[in-house]
C-alpha cells in the first residue's frame, strides 16, 4: 500500500481526509487564460482596452473573454489571498486548484496561498486543451506522457518538489484532437498507477463529456474517481443528463456566479443562470444522485474577483446554498455535495 493510500495530497503534504471541510473543487487561484481571447464585438475595441471602471462593470461580465487584462488572473495574487481568508470566514475549508500546464500553473503561489491562509490548496497534474499544448508536449509519446503526470504527483511539478492531488483538468476539445486522445490515455494510466482523483474539462457538445469517459474506461481509467467538469454548460436535457449520470462519475456543476447572455465559444448555448444551476442540481438530487454532485465556480477571470465587483471564491457558500435549501435540497444534501462527495473523490485508494 502506498503512503498515499487513505490521504488526500495538498501542496503543504498529506491530509487525514476528514480535515477538509466544505470544497470547492474547481477554481483557479492563479492562471492565464491568454488561449481564450476572443475578439470584442465590432466598435467595442476601446472599452476592451480600458474595462476595469464602473461604466464598463456589466461589458466586462458579458465579454469576459475579450479583454487581454480580465485574462490575467495571475497578477491578482494579494486580491486572491484577500478572497481565500474570505472563504475561510464563509466556513471553506479546501480549494481544488485546476490550473495544468499550458496555463502557466504557479505551485509556488499555490502552497504560499495555502501557508498565507489555512486554506487547503490541491494542485492538478497534467495538460489542459490541445491549443496549449508545445510541439514538445504534442510529441511525447503515452508512456512518457504518463510518467511526467506520475511524477508531479510523485514528487512534485514545473522543477518544484511540491506535489499535485489530483490529475486535471485535463483540457478536451470537441471533437478530441489526436494530442488530448493521448493525453486522456496518459490520465488513464497514470490514475491506474496512483489510485488518485482525476477531473475533466469537456469539449463544448453535448456527446463530449460521455465520449470522454469511454476513452478513460477503454484505457483503465477509474470512473467512479473522476469528475466531470462544466455540465451547466455542456448538457442542457434532462434525459442526456440522467444518460451520462447513469456512466458513474462525479457530476460538476462549476460555473456558479456566470451569467452572460452569448457564450461566445458556442452561440447555441444558452448560458444558464445561477437559479437554473439549483434548479439542475435539485433535479440529480430528486433523481438519487445526491452521492454524486460536486460544485465550484471555475474562477478563471479577474472580472469574477470581488475586488472587481464579481461574486468571488464565497458565492456558493454566502448566497447558493441559502437557495438550495430553498429549492428542496436538504442540508444534509448540500454537506453531501460540499463535504462528502469531495473528500471520497480526493482520497487516493
Ligand atoms: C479555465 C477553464 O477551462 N474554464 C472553462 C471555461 S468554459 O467556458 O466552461 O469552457
Amino acid at each position: 500500500m502506498s503512503e498515499l493510500s487513505g490521504k488526500v495530497q495538498t501542496v503543504l503534504g498529506l491530509v487525514d481526509p476528514d480535515q477538509l471541510g466544505r470544497t470547492m473543487t474547481h477554481e483557479h487561484l492563479t492562471m492565464s487564460f491568454g488561449c481564450g481571447y476572443f475578439p470584442p464585438p465590432s466598435g467595442d475595441e476601446a472599452v476592451a482596452e480600458n474595462p476595469f471602471q464602473m461604466q464598463h462593470m456589466h461589458w466586462l461580465r458579458q465579454n469576459p473573454y475579450s479583454c487581454h487584462e480580465n485574462l490575467l488572473l495571475q497578477q491578482e495574487t494579494s486580491a486572491v489571498r484577500d478572497e481565500l481568508l474570505a472563504y475561510r470566514k464563509a466556513g471553506g475549508g479546501t480549494i481544488v486548484e485546476n490550473t495544468t500546464v499550458g496555463i502557466d500553473r504557479d505551485l509556488p503561489t499555490l502552497k504560499q496561498h495555502a501557508k498565507d491562509t489555512g486554506v487547503h490548496v490541491i494542485a492538478g497534474a497534467g495538460y489542459y486543451v490541445d491549443s496549449t499544448h508545445t510541439e514538445a508536449t504534442k510529441r511525447m509519446s503515452v508512456e512518457k506522457l504518463t510518467d511526467t503526470i506520475v511524477s508531479e504527483v510523485l514528487h512534485g511539478g514545473d522543477g518544484t518538489d511540491i506535489r499535485c492531488g489530483v490529475i486535471g483538468e485535463i483540457g478536451t476539445g470537441w471533437p478530441i484532437t489526436e494530442s488530448e486522445m493521448k493525453v486522456l490515455k496518459a490520465t488513464a494510466h497514470a490514475q491506474i498507477q496512483l489510485g488518485c482523483p482525476v477531473i475533466i474539462h469537456p469539449g463544448r457538445n453535448p456527446e463530449a463529456p460521455a465520449e470522454v469517459l469511454r476513452i478513460l474506461q477503454e484505457a483503465g481509467g477509474d470512473i467512479s474517481k473522476t469528475v466531470m467538469s462544466h455540465l451547466d454548460r455542456t448538457i442542457f436535457d434532462d434525459g442526456e443528463l440522467l444518460e451520462f449520470a447513469k456512466l458513474g462519475s462525479y457530476l460538476e456543476y462549476d460555473l456558479f456566479g456566470t451569467e452572460m447572455l452569448n457564450y461566445h465559444y458556442n452561440l447555441e448555448v444558452d448560458m444558464p443562470s445561477d437559479s437554473q444551476r439549483v434548479k439542475a442540481l435539485a433535479f440529480l438530487v430528486k433523481e438519487g444522485y445526491d452521492d454524486k454532485i460536486v460544485v465550484a465556480h471555475d474562477i478563471h477571470t479577474k472580472s469574477r474577483l470581488t475586488k472587481y465587483g464579481g461574486h468571488g471564491y464565497s458565492h456558493i457558500l454566502n448566497n447558493i446554498v441559502p437557495k438550495m435549501l430553498m429549492r428542496g435540497i436538504s442540508q444534509r444534501q448540500v454537506d453531501k455535495i460540499l463535504i462528502d462527495n469531495p473528500k471520497h473523490w480526493l482520497t487516493f485508494k
